[in-house]
């Protein structure tokens, strides 16, 4: 006999949400076949989480209820019910009811509910049919985005956790895979890693939504790299020169100057026709807004864009943020345009996906990241290329940081980036307390592909710079403890000390590359080997500001030709001499 009204009770510390009670409701209705069910709240304190349920005679727990359970339950009820129906002879009520609460498989798995929450990771039973990297909606409208996905149910996380998300909400996929908004006025905003802006400046119109993982071009779609992205900093641009297209590290130790020479390559794109994305990965606020604050006050913004995941966000944002900036990029690769992306710093965002994978589950493998970290940043990095001309001719160079402990470069994370970048910038702490800034390791650091992207002009100034400050270090070891040296060993230890001094550049100071070119042929011409080793620097400055303004037609021609002809060099030696010599009258 069908019963009408079913009274039960149920226990529970917190009231359930109004999903939850439903779904309690329609588990008695189909246990029970009743029409009615009325809910009797009793709250109580020893229940300890989860909901105790009293129906009749029978007691369910539902809180240690396995989803396996559950299944059985309502696999049972319905035979009873089927059963029973038989029973009545009413066979064709079965039929016409099964057809009229047909429902597909699909629509019903479509929906699940939450088992576990928290540190920004839910757990979800019930959604059967989930992508990896999908997008799910939570009762109270936060989102996630799959990332685990195993026989119990699956793994998401969090890119709010602020929401209002308990045991049993309901979420609902969507089907999508995880998008960042994009467009033109990005340009000159401070976004966060789900592209809202957070300058204060208004909401941003976007042109379209392009998905956050995206595949890296393919061979055929890709040309070497062949034209310059000049840094504007004297020891990269003539020792380790990077093209467009090019993945060149930043590596060295906290406070060693690495965001600094990122930021420099990043003002000295004034001009260039070259878009600058910088994303900063699990940084300070204040950090960022320093840096914000310096490339504004340089007319940098105009071109640039900053997508933050600050340290206090979720590791999910944190692990989003470089592969949504880089999103950014491509949509602006795809137009064309040449693109500078700058990830600072992915040893943090190695740390952000090592949590996420800890609280989900994984393995730890070493130094506790899971196996998957090479992955990781190599998807993200071949997705930085200079396209073929027939899909535009636009790149994306993308500059990576990664941050040593005590200048290890053989620890996990920097050897895999080293791995998958074309070169590195080693920054030496030594060399940044000894006053040499930036502090660049020539021994360490080298650039894999941007040799060919050079200019002839560049490649002819800066031929033996690398051998003589190679040569300079040798001797320098050697000869700390000798008293009476050589006349040439002497010059070649000036000469060295020349070079260094050349290479020092201060804060926000990027370089022309003519005046990069004229300092080098004059301290190969040692013109400047005879000035006090505190004043070379301020006698190169003076004198390249001279020739900038009395002799332009040299800096003119560099550009123009991008060589250095034997005529050129000489008209630039003879004018450096013409200086020196008008410095020493000025001085007499
Ligand atoms: N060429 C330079 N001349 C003078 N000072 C410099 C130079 N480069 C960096 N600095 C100074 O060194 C400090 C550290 O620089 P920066 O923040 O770029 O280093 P970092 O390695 O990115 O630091 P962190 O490890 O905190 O990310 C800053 O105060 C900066 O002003």
């Amino acid at each position: 006999m069908k019963q009408e009204n079913l009274t039960a009770t149920l226990r529970c510390v917190t009231r359930p949400t109004s999903a939850q009670a439903d779904k309690i409701k329609t588990f008695l209705k189909e246990k029970y076949d009743c029409t009615n069910v009325t809910l009797k709240i009793e709250l109580d304190p020893s229940v300890r989480g989860g909901f105790i349920l009293h129906a009749g005679n029978d007691e369910y727990d539902w809180s240690t209820r396995s989803r396996q359970e559950q299944l059985t339950d309502q696999i049972k009820a319905a035979r009873d019910k089927a059963l029973r129906m038989k029973k009545d002879g009413s066979l064709m009520s079965i039929l016409k009811e099964a057809i009229e609460q047909f429902q597909t498989q699909a629509t019903q798995n479509e929906v699940g509910y939450v088992e576990t929450i928290g540190d920004g990771i839910a757990t979800i039973s019930g959604i059967e049919h989930a992508m990896y990297g999908e997008v799910v909606v939570f009762e109270d409208g936060t989102k996630g985005m799959v990332q685990d996905i195993n026989d119990d149910g699956i793994g998401v996380i969090l890119f709010d956790t602020d929401g209002l998300i308990g045991q049993g909400t309901k979420v609902s996929r969507t089907k999508l895979q995880a998008g960042m908004p994009v467009g033109p006025d990005f340009l000159g905003r401070v976004v966060d890693a789900l592209g809202n802006p957070i300058d204060g400046l208004g909401q941003i119109e976007s042109v379209e939504m392009r998905p956050v993982e995206e595949p890296a071009p393919s061979i055929i779609d890709r040309k070497p790299v062949t034209t310059p992205l000049e840094t504007g900093i004297l020891s990269i641009d003539s020792m380790f020169p990077i093209g467009r297209g090019q993945r060149e590290l930043i590596i060295g130790d906290r406070q060693t100057g690495k965001t600094s020479i990122a930021l420099d390559t990043i003002l000295n794109q004034k001009g260039k026709d070259c878009i600058c994305i910088y994303v900063s990965i699990a940084q300070k606020a204040s950090t960022v807004a320093n840096l914000v604050n310096t490339l504004k006050k340089n007319d940098a913004m105009d071109y640039t864009i900053v997508v933050t995941s600050t340290a206090a966000d979720a590791p999910s944002l944190q692990y989003i943020a470089p592969y949504a900036a880089t999103s950014l990029a491509e949509y602006f690769m795809h137009q064309g345009k040449d693109v500078l992306i700058v990830y600072d710093d992915l040893s943090k965002h190695a740390v952000a996906y090592r949590t996420i994978s800890l609280l989900l589950g994984r393995s730890p493998g070493r130094e506790a990241y899971p196996g998957d970290v090479f992955y990781l940043h190599s998807r993200l990095l071949e997705r930085s290329s200079r396209l073929s001309d027939e899909k535009g001719g636009g790149s994306i160079t993308a500059l990576p940081i990664i941050e040593t402990q005590d200048g290890d470069v053989s620890a996990y994370i920097p050897t895999n980036v080293i791995s998958i970048t074309d070169g590195q910038i080693f920054l030496e702490s030594d060399l940044f307390f000894e006053g040499q800034r930036p502090a660049v390791n020539v021994g360490l650091s080298v650039s894999r592909v941007g040799g060919a992207a050079q200019t002839k002009a560049m490649k002819k100034a800066s031929g033996s710079l690398r051998i003589d400050l190679a040569q300079y270090r040798e001797m320098k070891e050697f000869t700390q403890f000798a008293s009476d040296l050589d006349e040439t060993t002497k010059r070649q230890l000036a000469h060295g000390q020349v070079l260094m001094e050349l290479l020092k550049q201060p804060l926000n100071h990027p370089m022309d590359q003519a005046d990069q070119i004229m300092a080098l042929v004059i301290a190969d011409a040692n013109l400047l080997s005879d000035v006090p080793v505190d004043q070379i620097k301020e006698v190169e400055t003076n004198m390249l500001a001279w020739l900038d303004r009395e002799h332009a037609d040299l800096a003119r021609e560099i550009h123009t030709t991008g060589t250095l002809d034997d005529n050129l060099k000489d008209r630039i030696i003879q004018a450096a001499k013409d200086y020196r010599g008008s410095e020493h009258v000025s001085h007499s």
